[in-house]
């Protein structure tokens, strides 16, 4: 049954809000529906290797602790790992193209998942350049360095082409109809409309691929579907967190797309350390808008089919008509 937008306020609410989710046949907080459902599912595309798994942790650990000026820049969870290896295993994905490297937690996880796929094709360039199976984006120099020595120390380097730089500049240089079998898109949330806009144009993702884009609902998300705030809303700290993060990651974004008039204005805001509760929502707002108007655009594209799963802070799974 559709849930009516009442009780698909208050439960989306709970989720991007990371409260607790109040319905009465699950009183679980979201990271323990997660966790229990990592703990039963098994995708066998997933990696069995306990090393891989613990350097994947510290990986992790470091890498939070290191790049603390991105902000609360967090990698994906692990059964969202689980779910995009599962997709890869179901796509038999060859090739890959990720937007978002950061320290290459999840690029690791997809660069096992290709090789129990049997091993990954090269991305076939126009000319005589030949790139990896796996071409991954990220826009901060000194984090694409560590996501590289991260690939060495997990034994997939080969599999991986690091892209530095704007994001959008990638795709756009990518020769038209080059294919991949998964796309994967976790990076500045404001430029999602036009990483999908410019990967279609660019017709990247192959006929039977599958494309999923990261926390296409965050924190705040009643107001997607147009509930009036609510002053007494008591926001809570994993939701400024994430705001604050994908708020500061978001800014590379706007200035990488130059299509916003409010760069100057986030500029001066991202310098700030501390941020007044007003302000983030304000920040929470922005980018809620810009994830709404994505997915607006998505359900209204006749090209693909998509859905919006209610996993973590939303995934949107996409594949072509
Ligand atoms: C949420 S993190 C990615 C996490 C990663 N997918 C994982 O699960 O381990 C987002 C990353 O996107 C990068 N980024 C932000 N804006 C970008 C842009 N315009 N082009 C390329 N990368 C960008 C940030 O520097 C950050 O490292």
């Amino acid at each position: 049954m559709i849930p009516d937008s009442k009780s698909a306020s208050s439960y989306i609410t709970a989720i991007g809000g990371g409260t607790k989710v109040e319905t009465e046949r699950s009183p679980a907080s979201v990271k323990e529906m997660m966790d229990y459902s990592t703990f039963v599912s098994a995708p066998k595309e997933f990696t069995d290797d306990a090393k891989l798994e613990q350097r994947l942790a510290e990986i992790h650990k470091h890498g939070v602790d290191t790049f603390k000026y991105l902000g609360k820049a967090l990698p994906i969870y692990p059964f969202q790992a689980y779910f995009l290896t599962w997709l890869m295993g179901f796509a038999k994905a060859k090739n890959v193209f990720e937007i978002g490297t950061f320290t290459g937690y999840s690029t690791i996880y997809l660069a096992d998942a290709l090789r129990k796929n049997g091993g990954g094709r090269r991305v076939e360039l126009s000319g005589s350049s030949s790139s990896k199976p796996i071409i991954t984006c990220e826009l901060v120099d000194e984090v694409a360095k560590y996501a590289e020595s991260n690939f060495v120390k997990a034994g997939v380097d080969d599999l991986i082409e690091v892209k530095v730089g704007k994001a959008l500049d990638t795709i756009q240089a990518l020769p038209k109809g080059t294919k991949f079998d998964f796309i994967f898109i976790d990076a500045d949330k404001q430029s999602y409309t036009l990483y999908y806009k410019a990967i279609m144009d660019q017709e990247l993702l192959s006929a039977n691929g599958v494309m999923v884009f990261d926390n296409t609902m965050l924190a705040r998300t009643e107001k997607l579907l147009g509930k009036e705030a609510n002053p007494d809303y008591e926001i809570n700290q994993k939701a400024i967190d994430t705001a604050q993060y994908e708020f500061k990651s978001e800014l590379s974004g706007i200035t990488a797309t130059g299509t916003t008039s409010t760069t100057t204005n986030a500029d001066n805001r991202c310098k700030k350390d501390d941020y007044t509760a007003e302000e983030i929502n304000e920040l929470v707002n922005e980018i809620n808008q810009s994830l709404h108007a994505f997915n607006m655009y998505l359900k209204n594209d006749e090209r693909v089919h998509q859905l919006n799963l209610p996993i973590f802070t939303g995934m949107t799974a996409i594949r072509l008509v």
